[in-house]
């Protein structure tokens, strides 16, 4: 399997905390990774490391043939809106704009034309069984029918990996199968990766390996579902 995403010996510190202490992580093509382990373990912050959110204070992030790691704020930040996509566990849509809004905003950034990325982010919506939902404002919604629409802005610009981060957190367990179910299926029909953060064993089951995180290290070799 081709490795689209690396990350050799990671360190971050805050302040005196340790988060990550030499982790390393790779994702191949295709692939459902879930990131699991005790709290304050260093998941989120592994994550964002990888996502070009945070820079490590040490160590490689390599993506194809570019080390994020080394990349510019701004060149990162352009990574970021082309190439990942980000889905979290809650308060990432804009409050102001109804659904399909919030789901065009990537392909706007990206400096389509407001007509063609309103029908698409349409078209996403449907796929996400979110039909008669369009016009909803974030606060109309369901927990599991905004993180339906986070999911869709996330893949809106088709991006190459998706990170989750507790993406099913505020949900109840029949939500968020639902909403696990979607997002697995969409990220596989897209053929893109993801990297999923989650405390419960039940997400974790839609991947196809499972990472496990220990005092900022990986201790586990990835296994196999
Ligand atoms: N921005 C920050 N400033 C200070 N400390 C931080 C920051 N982000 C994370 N930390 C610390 O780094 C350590 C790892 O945090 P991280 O959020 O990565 O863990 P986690 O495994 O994702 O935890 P959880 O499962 O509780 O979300 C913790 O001790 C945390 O308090």
């Amino acid at each position: 399997m081709t490795t689209v995403l690396a990350a050799r010996e990671l360190r971050k510190s805050f302040g005196r905390t340790q988060a990550l202490r030499g982790a390393d992580l790779s994702v191949g093509d295709g692939e459902i990774l879930a990131v699991m382990g005790p709290s304050g373990s260093g998941k989120s912050t592994l994550l964002h490391c990888l996502g070009g959110v945070l820079r490590p204070d040490s160590g490689e992030v390599t993506f194809g043939e570019i080390r994020i790691d080394r990349l510019a704020d701004r060149e990162r930040s352009r990574l970021r809106r082309t190439s990942f996509g980000f889905v979290f566990q809650f308060g990432q849509l804009v409050p102001e704009l109804p659904v399909v809004e919030n789901i065009a905003l990537p392909l706007l950034l990206e400096g389509r034309n407001r007509r063609s990325a309103l029908a698409e982010a349409a078209d996403w919506a449907s796929r996400l069984g979110l039909d008669g939902l369009w016009d909803r404002l974030p606060v109309e919604l369901s927990g599991g029918q905004a993180q339906l629409a986070a999911i869709g802005r996330a893949l809106a610009a088709r991006p190459r990996v998706v990170f989750a981060d507790e993406p099913t957190g505020a949900l109840d367990s029949v939500a968020a199968d639902q909403v696990m179910e979607l997002l697995a299926d969409t990220v596989r029909g897209e053929d893109a990766c993801m990297v999923i953060v989650t405390h419960e064993p039940r997400v974790a089951a839609y991947a196809d390996r499972t990472a496990i995180v220990r005092d900022g290290r990986v201790v586990q070799p990835v296994r196999a579902r």
